[in-house]
């Protein structure tokens, strides 16, 4: 079975308009509201090429309810932990020539139910796999991971982790099965530059070093990288008319997951599904309609460069 862990969820409203001025009635063209929070898109796009998953995450109120119904609607099955405070609403704004992303703090999660959270996780199947993606909510420290992993580790969840916190260096001792760092990423939080291939190994290797078992390392349009320690291997990216880079990066890694996992086998497919999959969602708002990706994998190679 494949957990996705959503600790940070959102409604993502994603909003048209055709110029933003300050102070006066902006009337919007048009809007689209979709469940979300990065391992929610995981789930949402792993159960799109028919692989089970089930979605934990803490939801609240009417914000909260809204995803959790959205998910059931795609027969997607929950775990959710219900907390008393509002799930966050994520506005990004498209105003015909920029985008303005305003993304939320998160609510507030009560200490019982931080408790309560952990032991959904010490419930679930051993021998499972969990993926973590996003942020953490509001007044939750990055010491709560230290718990998570210290659970999988004890019931043998590997465990993929897509994070944008500093405290990812400190989780790799956990030895991860797989973390999804961007290139933006690489640079904050390991503070290693990924300019050219060079720089990429050289990279990719500090970040085994740490303890990552296996590293996708996406770069937007740049292309996607793959290592298990023992090869690296890249493949292209489609070129494309961008909309929204939101959630490309969610979709990519459940891409490769559908692939990749169990056996850890075929590669070649898991990547280019990976990168078709970023592509086709970055040319909509939220997920779109993933009905370009067998066309574009067609079109896209791989090259072992280690
Ligand atoms: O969990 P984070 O890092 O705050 O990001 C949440 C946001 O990320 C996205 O899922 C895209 O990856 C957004 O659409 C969502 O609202």
């Amino acid at each position: 079975m494949i957990y996705t862990l959503t600790l940070n969820t959102a409604i993502d409203m994603n909003i048209r308009c055709q110029g933003l001025n300050p102070n006066t009635v902006n009337r919007t063209l048009h809007t689209e509201y979709s469940p979300n929070g990065k391992a929610v898109n995981v789930s949402i796009v792993l159960n799109k090429f028919g692989k089970q998953t089930t979605a934990l995450g803490f939801f609240g109120d009417f914000s909260g309810k809204y995803i959790v119904d959205e998910l059931n609607k795609r027969h997607i099955d929950t775990i959710p932990c219900w907390i008393d405070d509002i799930t966050r609403i994520n506005v990004f704004i498209n105003d015909g020539k920029d985008e303005y992303k305003l993304v939320g703090k998160g609510p507030f999660v009560a200490n019982d139910k931080k408790q309560e959270m952990l032991s959904l996780i010490d419930s679930l199947n051993d021998n499972s796999y969990l993926v973590i993606s996003g942020s953490l909510p509001n007044n939750i420290d990055a010491d709560y991971y230290d718990h998570i992993l210290t659970l999988c580790q004890r019931k043998k969840i590997a465990v993929i982790l897509d994070i944008s916190h500093q405290k990812l260096s400190e989780l790799l001792a956990y030895q991860p099965l797989l973390i999804k760092p961007n290139n933006d990423e690489v640079k904050e939080i390991f503070g290693l530059d990924t300019n050219n291939r060079e720089q990429i190994i050289h990279a990719i290797e500090q970040i085994h070093n740490l303890g990552a078992q296996n590293i996708l390392l996406t770069m937007g349009d740049k292309g996607l990288y793959f290592s298990n320690q023992r090869h690296i291997w890249f493949c292209d990216a489609m070129p494309i008319q961008l909309v929204s880079s939101a959630c490309a990066g969610d979709a990519s890694l459940a891409a490769f997951l559908s692939v990749w996992l169990p056996t850890q086998q075929n590669i070649d497919l898991a990547m280019k599904k990976a990168s078709a999959t970023g592509a086709n969602v970055a040319e909509s708002d939220g997920l779109g309609l993933l009905n370009h990706i067998d066309e574009y994998m067609q079109q896209l190679s791989i090259t072992q460069i280690k």
